[in-house]
């Protein structure tokens, strides 16, 4: 078996559905999502509320079952795999950052940041050493002792994003990360965000409704119908 290492796609996404039971009725979100997305490519994602961004990103960040058709993450079928197996990719090559950032609230920025590369199997060491370099590039050195409370709602995002970048995924997936921000902070993290992902080659999907934003990213898909629309 080929190396993870090895696959040039980080994700193949073929004819992915998604229905949803509301009262008496099925209602199809997600009608046939054909995505294929390759090594540090950013992506944003685009499309109006409940056009089913937050459910495809769900999907296959594998955080929900009950969808039908293929999802391949560096060569490995997801719907081959049993649980572990699953989790061990989510752990090992998914990043996520979401719209509030889920900070674990007793932890420091600094143990946020350490605690998936140590779940990860890292040393204490390394574990630190690379979180003080993420929060670093992020302007946080002054902030690496305080806990999630202590923060301002951008700070609290850039730590989520340190965390999510902290063992180096081959793909990052972001739900409407700075959707909570005020226009200016949102916009800066935004910024710091895409050009840590650039330097350390990671591929991301951003769903963002920041247009200007999108257009610096390598491509921009959008969700209509239940279909992914790539733009041109
Ligand atoms: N667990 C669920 N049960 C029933 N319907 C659901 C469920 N989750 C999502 N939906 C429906 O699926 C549709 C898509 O929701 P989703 O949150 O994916 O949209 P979105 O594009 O992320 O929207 P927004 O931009 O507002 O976050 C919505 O109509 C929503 O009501």
């Amino acid at each position: 078996m080929n190396s993870p290492l090895s696959y040039n796609n980080v994700i193949e996404v073929t004819d992915l559905q998604r229905a949803f039971k509301q009262g008496e009725h099925e209602i199809q979100i997600l009608r046939g999502i054909d995505l294929i997305v390759r090594r540090g490519e950013i992506l944003a994602l685009l499309g109006p509320s409940g056009a089913g961004k937050s459910t495809f990103l769900q999907a296959i960040g594998l955080l929900e079952n009950g969808f039908t058709g293929s999802i391949n993450i560096l060569g490995q079928e997801i719907g081959s795999l049993n649980d572990k197996e699953r989790t061990a990719i989510r752990r090992d090559h998914l990043g996520f950052v979401y719209q509030f950032h889920h900070l674990l609230p007793d932890f420091s920025a600094l143990e946020n940041v350490m605690l998936p590369q140590l779940i990860q199997g890292k040393s204490s060491h390394q574990a630190k050493e690379h979180a003080h370099f993420l929060l670093n590039s992020l302007k946080l050195e002054e902030r690496l002792k305080h806990y999630p409370s202590q923060l301002s709602g951008g700070e609290q995002q850039r730590v989520a994003v340190a965390r999510a970048l902290a063992n180096r995924p081959a793909l990052v997936l972001a739900d409407e990360p700075t959707g909570n921000l005020d226009e200016a902070t949102g916009d800066i993290v935004l910024h710091e965000f895409l050009r840590l992902v650039r330097r350390q080659g990671s591929a991301a999907i951003i769903a963002t409704h920041n247009m200007a934003m999108a257009r610096k990213m390598d491509r921009i898909v959008t969700l209509h119908d239940g279909r992914l629309i790539e733009e041109y």
